[in-house]
């Protein structure tokens, strides 16, 4: 790249030569080089992590079941087969949690075999988004998911990782972030292969029926994030309005990712998703950037899966 530079002084020497203003017009060309330059390095780039994405293929299974209760069983087994493996290969398990919906349907996991035969010790909780309001209002995921599902299996206090909820959103998801590097640098959580980001062993997604995944909504910016591995929003469509959120680089560089979707305010943007129909109002949906490095598994019931054909 520095020949476009060196060009640039070269001609810059020959106006040099010709003009009587020949400050000027080196000034003038030693700015284009480096102007140049730095368009081309971003233009290369960009077309690198183009391809880099492009090449990312996920493994992607559909499982469909005939009701929710379905789903609940397999999903638990699922997980409790994953937990075996990673545990074997890395001595723990990190699990990325989703509110709403998904909380409930890991309640086969409180059951026998798993309640019992699961070694919860070695499990490591995150959030996937939170809402930033007090650990114990009934708005919070960290709430939902410590009634419905932490406060009943032995995970150590210590291995759940919570948001700050004394900060301000954008200071909640600068520090869940450093929080995470912070992991990654201690060697608790792998870096991904493929990228900078943290490799989390298994995430479990929920979606809404507007097809946002996380805090990730249409029609806002943070679907869009690059860098970032947790941003924030404050104008959320869904409320309460304050959220922090995983963003895409960080959710996809997961090594397993189960999409839990049941009922049938989902089934169209399943459509949407899994048919590759478009969707005249918001395209992509949230929902169709989830690509993960690994394996994609779905979870649908009978309703959510009533648009998909067979
Ligand atoms: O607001 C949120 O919504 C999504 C989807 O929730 P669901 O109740 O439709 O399953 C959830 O995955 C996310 O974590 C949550 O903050």
């Amino acid at each position: 790249m520095s020949y476009l530079s060196h060009i640039s002084s070269i001609a810059a020497s020959w106006l040099n030569a010709i003009s009587t203003d020949g400050v000027l017009i080196s000034a003038v060309f030693a700015l284009v080089g480096v102007a140049s330059t730095i368009m081309i390095r971003l233009i290369v780039r960009t077309i690198r992590s183009l391809l880099k994405r492009k090449n990312q293929k996920s493994k992607v299974n559909v499982l469909r079941f005939h009701s929710e209760e379905a789903v609940a069983i397999a999903l638990a087994k699922y997980i409790a087969d994953l937990s075996v493996k990673f545990i074997k290969e890395n001595g723990s398990f990190s699990v990325v949690l989703s509110g709403g919906t998904l909380i409930d349907t890991l309640r086969k996991l409180l059951e026998p075999p798993y309640i019992g035969s699961i070694d919860w010790s070695k499990w490591l909780i995150f959030f996937l988004d939170e809402r930033v309001v007090p650990l114990n209002h009934l708005d919070s995921n960290y709430k939902l998911a410590l009634d419905g599902f932490l406060s009943k299996v032995t995970i150590p206090k210590s291995n759940i990782y919570a948001i700050n909820d004394k900060l301000s959103p954008q200071d909640a998801a600068d520090d869940y972030e450093n929080r995470i590097k912070q992991q990654v640098n201690k060697s608790k959580l792998k870096r991904s292969g493929n990228s900078e980001f943290a490799n989390f062993d298994l995430m479990l997604l929920g979606m809404g029926p507007d097809g946002h995944v996380a805090s990730l909504f249409c029609w806002h910016f943070q679907r869009f994030e690059r860098t970032r591995w947790v941003t924030f929003i404050k104008d959320s469509p869904k409320p309460p309005s304050r959220r922090i959120t995983f963003t895409f680089p960080l959710i996809n560089a997961a090594s397993e990712i189960a999409m839990v979707v049941t009922g049938e305010d989902a089934a169209d943007a399943v459509k949407i998703a899994l048919s590759k129909t478009t969707n005249s109002s918001c395209f992509p949906l949230p929902v169709e950037k989830v690509s993960p490095a690994g394996t994609l598994t779905w979870f649908l019931d009978k309703e959510a899966a009533s648009g998909l054909s067979g």
